[in-house]
């Protein structure tokens, strides 16, 4: 597919792999619609990615349905379509099982998994007008290798690689494509030497590659899986090698 024009939303677009990935499509030429929660984050987006092309910044909450649904009408009320779908936004909260309470096991699910339901629900009919068109959601290494601590994160991520295939052959006869990047540590909002101290240099160490990710390397992926149109139902791992020991 020629991003050049098309009309692309993506959610967790104020900051990391999101916002990686927004700056990517407007270098393709197409039109972007950032999703985020945090509004002044979003704003300073739209802000610093406006040198680039047509951006614009919307507040909502993945996890509410009215408001993914809202997203996607004001990315077609401004654009006129809607061509690709980034589900990326998501949260991570540590904790052993037996500590674990179910607000946050249920906060992880609905952010991480509920997101990408409500997020390829709305767009599809949308895809289904323009003739087709592109979801791509953020999964995980962890969505297919256990983390202790990570039982809610895992849990979520390994959802959205069976989602993944699942929207994809129901949707192909409409040219609609639907595949998953998985990336491995990537230093972004959720991860940084700051946030992880010691902890920082055992997960380097877990990558073969010897560092994390940059969030454009995961972007750089994304605009592949957007563009590719014999690409359908996979998860992409992006990982530094940390799933091929
Ligand atoms: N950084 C990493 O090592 C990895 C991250 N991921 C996934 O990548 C995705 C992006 O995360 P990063 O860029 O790394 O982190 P980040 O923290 O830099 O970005 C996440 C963005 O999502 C937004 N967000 C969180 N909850 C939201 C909600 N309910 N509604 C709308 N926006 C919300 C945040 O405000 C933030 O802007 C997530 O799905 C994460 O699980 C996957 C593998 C590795
Ligand atoms: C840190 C993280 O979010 C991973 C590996 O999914």
């Amino acid at each position: 597919m020629d991003l050049k024009g098309k009309v692309a939303v993506v959610t967790g677009g104020a900051s990391g792999i999101g916002l990686a990935a927004a700056r990517a499509f407007l270098d393709k030429g197409s039109k972007v619609v950032i999703g985020d929660y945090n509004e002044e984050g979003g704003k300073e987006a739209e802000k610093e990615l406006s040198g680039y092309g047509d951006v614009s910044f919307v507040k909502v909450d993945v996890s509410s349905e009215q408001e993914v649904k809202n997203l996607i009408a004001e990315a077609v009320d401004r654009y006129g379509r809607l061509d690709v779908m980034f589900n990326n936004a998501g949260i991570g909260i540590q904790g052993m099982t037996h500590e674990l309470s179910y607000e946050d096991y249920k906060k992880v699910i609905n952010i991480n998994q509920d997101g990408v339901f409500f997020g390829s629900k709305h767009a599809i009919p949308e895809m289904r007008k323009a003739g087709g068109g592109a979801i791509i959601n953020t999964a995980s290494i962890l969505g297919s290798v256990g983390e202790p601590t990570a039982f809610a994160y895992n849990a979520s991520k390994g959802a959205v690689n069976l989602m993944t295939k699942s929207v994809a052959l129901q949707y192909a006869e409409d040219k609609i494509r639907v595949n998953a990047v998985a990336p491995g540590y990537v230093e972004s909002g959720m991860v940084s030497r700051e946030a992880l101290g010691e902890y920082y240099d055992n997960l380097v160490g877990k990558h073969p590659i010897g560092r994390l990710g940059e969030p454009e390397e995961i972007a750089h992926a994304v605009i592949f899986l957007a563009e590719n149109e014999f690409t359908t139902g996979i998860t992409l791992l992006v990982d530094g090698g940390y799933t091929a020991q």
